[in-house]
């Protein structure tokens, strides 16, 4: 049977630190700009591509911070897409819902009809921003709608996506009810808590405070699940661009057209030297090296 458990960072006595998607299927990340929830993103992505095959893992990518982060992984055969705009996020949700139902409405049939159950791809809607998705931002009564229909979506597939395997994974500086409604929040059962601003925002997302006083070292998180007794202090992993570049250029058709320069834009090779020794994962599969906790 396949494991469900990624490898999400290192405490400070070098204990690996394990998140079971299985158990846990849908995910908040939070805290404040600057971090890590993007490179931490990044980091599962890579991590669960290279893992599992397309049979067993689909993405949705919806990056509401102009997509420039996430363009690498479109090559990955996992990953249905990468949409960045409000339009398009509700769109994809939609699209996870309605795969949500077909499948709830098959494993009705299938459990009737044959008595067996059917084993589906897992389906990670992973959203980066989710803020820019609230109806607080909408600037139109048409474009309220559509927003809140994204949420209508989303909280179904936080409620009931666990047995139809439709996960979501929700990223944003300060969940707060504007943009992230508490029927929703309250699904997203595992924590990846940054740094945040302040001891208000630490409650928000924990429900205590703490997450304030954390180091100022991106990559650094309090992670809180129904599964762990207490949150746990961790370091994230990094996978360098030169990593991910290495792993993605074969995935490249050779006939794709370049509009905008690659190394300019798909990969921001200049964070890797900015990141200097803080984190470095050198592969996804197999850690050599990992942060540094001080
Ligand atoms: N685990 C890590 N190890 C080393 N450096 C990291 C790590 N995570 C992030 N960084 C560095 O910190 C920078 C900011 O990280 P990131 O873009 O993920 O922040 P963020 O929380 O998503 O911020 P924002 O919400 O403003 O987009 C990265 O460009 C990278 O250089």
């Amino acid at each position: 049977m396949t494991s469900w458990s990624i490898p999400i960072g290192k405490t400070r006595y070098n204990q690996t630190v394990y998140h079971n998607i299985n158990k846990i299927p849908h995910a908040k990340v939070a805290g404040a700009t600057g971090s890590g929830k993007t490179e931490f993103l990044r980091y599962l992505v890579t991590y669960m591509c290279m893992r599992y095959s397309p049979k067993q893992l689909e993405f949705i990518i919806i990056d509401l911070k102009n997509g420039v982060s996430f363009a690498p992984f479109q090559w990955f055969p996992h990953v249905h897409g990468i949409f960045k705009t409000v339009p398009e996020a509700v769109d994809a949700i939609k699209k996870a819902y309605e795969t949500m139902v077909e499948r709830l409405i098959e494993v009705e049939r299938l459990r009737a009809v044959f008595r067996r159950e059917p084993v589906y791809s897992r389906l990670i809607v992973l959203i980066d921003e989710g803020g820019e998705l609230s109806p607080a931002f909408a600037v139109t009564d048409e474009d309220k709608a559509m927003r809140r229909t994204a949420m209508h979506y989303l909280s179904s597939i936080a409620r009931i996506g666990r047995e139809p395997r439709v996960n979501i994974i929700y990223g944003t500086q300060r969940p707060d009810a504007d943009t992230l409604p508490v029927a929703i929040r309250g699904q997203l059962e595992g924590v990846f808590c940054f740094r945040t601003e302040n001891e208000l925002d630490s409650k928000i997302v924990l429900r205590h405070e703490g997450a304030e006083k954390l180091r100022w070292i991106p990559g650094r998180f309090l992670y809180k699940s129904p599964l762990v007794k207490h949150d746990i202090e961790i370091q994230s992993p990094y996978v360098p661009q030169k990593v991910l570049k290495r792993l993605i250029e074969p995935l490249i058709p050779s006939d794709t057209f370049y509009d905008i320069p690659r190394d300019e834009v798909r990969f921001r090779d200049e964070q890797v030297q900015e990141a200097g020794d803080v984190a470095c994962l050198e592969t996804p599969m197999k850690t050599k090296r990992w942060g540094r906790i001080s």
